[in-house]
């Protein structure tokens, strides 16, 4: 895990803009180990673009996104990829799982791809799956509720250990009882992991959920809850 006290998450200046639209006016925030943001906004506010831009699949006009310690804004493409594969998890709001393969090959998927060897990764998938109440038999993941299907998909995000965890409107396709379920396990990640989250939502009530949130409106981030220095 990344060196507790400085920011895993660092934004400086960070300017984007489509056209002649800024979408991105002057970002500044810190997000440390074990400390969770919500994002907010109205729709086309540019909340994914933010996202885009802390994953490193848009890239500033101006300004600085460190991830653990290293800007990434001005890396090539595959010292970025590892800086990603080292320090990042994401989540979005399908899911985006393979439906055809079990919980646990979608789950230690993630884990073959950065090297870990096909016993330890099915190992681990299994027991982040039954950590985060996924039932893994043989069932094709197409066979789980929508809910199961997430918890599937943060245990992906999840398997490599990433200082870094990101959710694009994770919860936006769950009815309201299984978007509580989900929302508490997402919040409960920062202090049981000791990650860092962000979270992109429309929904009030799971933003609410985070240590600090933060509106994204006429391109500025805006505080909302205690805590983060925008
Ligand atoms: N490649 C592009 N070319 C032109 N406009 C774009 C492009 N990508 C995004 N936009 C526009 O930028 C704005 C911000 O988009 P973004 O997806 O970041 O907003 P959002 O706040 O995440 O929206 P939503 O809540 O609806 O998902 C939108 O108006 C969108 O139409």
């Amino acid at each position: 895990m990344f060196m507790a006290g400085k920011p895993v998450l660092s934004l400086r200046g960070v300017r984007y803009q489509i056209g002649d639209r800024l979408l991105l006016d002057n970002i500044d925030f810190d997000l440390r180990a074990g400390e969770s943001m919500a994002v907010v906004g109205p729709s086309g506010s540019g909340k994914s673009t933010l996202l885009g831009c802390v994953l490193g699949l848009m890239r500033p006009s101006s300004g600085s996104v460190e991830v653990g310690g290293r800007d990434i804004v001005r890396m090539r493409r595959r010292e970025l990829e590892r800086q990603r594969s080292n320090y990042m998890g994401v989540v979005f709001q399908f899911g985006e799982l393979l439906p055809e393969l079990t919980p646990v090959e979608n789950v230690a998927l993630a884990a073959l791809l950065a090297g870990t060897k096909a016993d330890e990764a099915c190992r681990r998938a299994e027991k982040l799956l039954d950590e985060l109440g996924v039932p893994h038999g043989g069932a094709a993941t197409l066979q789980l509720s929508g809910g199961e299907r997430q918890r599937t998909a943060l245990a992906r995000a999840l398997i490599n250990e990433p200082a870094l965890l990101l959710a694009d409107e994770p919860t936006g396709a769950l009815d309201s009882d299984t978007r509580d379920s989900v929302a508490d396990l997402l919040f409960s990640l920062p202090g049981r992991w000791g990650c860092a989250l962000v979270v992109v939502t429309h929904d009030g009530q799971v933003a609410e959920r985070a240590d600090h949130c933060l509106e994204l409106r006429d391109a500025k981030l805006i505080r909302r809850g205690a805590g983060v220095q925008p």
